[in-house]
């Protein structure tokens, strides 16, 4: 917001965090002179209601809205706490990051993502208008949804998956030494956001246990299913082994089906990129020549992804791009004498 010229005002009850904030650019720790057009609470879902509910007794602005990750709850507290709901929007950009704090947020995190916006006949024309221009000048993508629905949706696409990640990552907590070694891209894939803040998720989960718990349960019977299909695949028995390998199959099948419904990159529909795999060396400014060299063969990089070696001081960069780019990239970085894998 600040780099499109609007002037941005921080407060938090950790003063330290404001101020932080602030040397990163974020915009300014004092408090502003006189009244605001939007007052955006950011904080954990349950502190939303009381939050708000302040900001509004203090006057602070024409509009308020919330960006928690859950929807239905913070309305109802909201309105247990004689709120102006006119005065409200709840909203929630589709975009985060698995670290908290000021110094995990970036100015481009919320470029082409879907933006949730749940205005009802309550809510005046002004403040969805100030949400709406928020979210134009963040560059992300309003979607109107009620608050209902969009709590089903984020249970779907991103509660549970974080309740997964976290089992998936759980098993390791206590393997041995020799087996966490051979952790590859798959698994890193998988837990990335287990090493999400465990208070905020608890907050995120008990706000909407219901939804969670329903598509939980739809996966518990995947995976019932997967480990009678699996015990079946043991079997000295043709029979079981051939209805355990097509329970397995079918499960795989219906991953890729399920994957291929995952909008690509700006929610357009999935791109088939190419990839240019590249050997970059584990030190300070290989990942900014990369780019460099790739900017200056005019090539766009639409999405990047980075495999660590284990053991080595090495990794291995994966730069997709469109197809008809791919062979002039190839050659213009092997000019530049990067290593090119296959
Ligand atoms: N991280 C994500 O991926 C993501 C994505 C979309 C929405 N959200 C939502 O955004 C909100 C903030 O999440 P975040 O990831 O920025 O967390 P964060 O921990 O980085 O920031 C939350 C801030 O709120 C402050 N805070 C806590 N209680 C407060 C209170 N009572 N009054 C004032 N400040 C208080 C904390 O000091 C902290 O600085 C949450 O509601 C979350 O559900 C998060
Ligand atoms: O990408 C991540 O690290 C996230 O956890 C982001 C994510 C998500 O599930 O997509 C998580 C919670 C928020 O409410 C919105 C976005």
């Amino acid at each position: 917001l600040v780099s499109r010229g609007v002037e941005v005002y921080l407060e938090d009850h950790d003063p330290s965090v404001a101020r932080t904030a602030a040397a990163l650019g974020a915009g300014s720790a004092l408090p502003p002179e006189g009244q605001v057009d939007l007052v955006v609470v950011a904080v954990p879902p349950a502190h939303v209601a009381a939050t708000l509910a302040d900001a509004q007794r203090r006057g602070l602005a024409r509009g308020y809205l919330d960006v928690a990750s859950v929807k239905a709850g913070p309305r109802r507290d909201l309105q247990a706490l004689g709120c102006d709901l006119s005065r409200y929007i709840g909203t929630h950009p589709m975009a985060g990051r698995e670290r908290s704090g000021p110094l995990a947020g970036t100015a481009d995190l919320f470029e082409g993502r879907p933006w949730v916006l749940t205005p009802t006949r309550e809510t005046e024309t002004e403040v969805l208008n100030l949400a709406l221009e928020l979210v134009a000048l963040c560059r992300a993508v309003p979607v109107v949804m009620d608050a209902d629905e969009h709590d089903r949706a984020v249970a779907l696409v991103s509660h549970t998956p974080q309740l997964v990640s976290s089992m998936v990552a759980a098993r390791l907590q206590h393997a041995e030494d020799t087996a966490v070694r051979l952790c590859g891209q798959g698994i890193r894939d998988v837990t990335r956001i287990a090493g999400s803040e465990p208070g905020m998720w608890m907050d995120i989960l008990a706000a909407n246990p219901g939804p969670v718990a329903d598509v939980l349960a739809e996966v518990a019977t995947d995976l019932t299913g997967a480990v009678e299909a699996l015990r079946g695949l043991q079997s000295a028995d043709g029979e079981k082994r051939r209805t355990g390998a097509a329970g397995i199959e079918d499960i795989l099948l219906r991953g890729n089906a399920g994957r291929d419904r995952v909008p690509g990159k700006h929610g357009t529909a999935p791109k088939a990129y190419e990839v240019v795999a590249v050997l970059i060396g584990d030190q300070p400014g290989e990942l900014a020549r990369i780019f460099a060299d790739a900017g200056a063969a005019g090539v766009n990089i639409e999405d990047v992804r980075i495999e660590h070696s284990t053991g080595q001081q090495a990794g291995r960069v994966q730069l997709m791009v469109e197809p008809a780019a791919a062979p002039g990239l190839t050659t213009a970085l092997r000019d530049r004498g990067w290593s090119i894998r296959s």
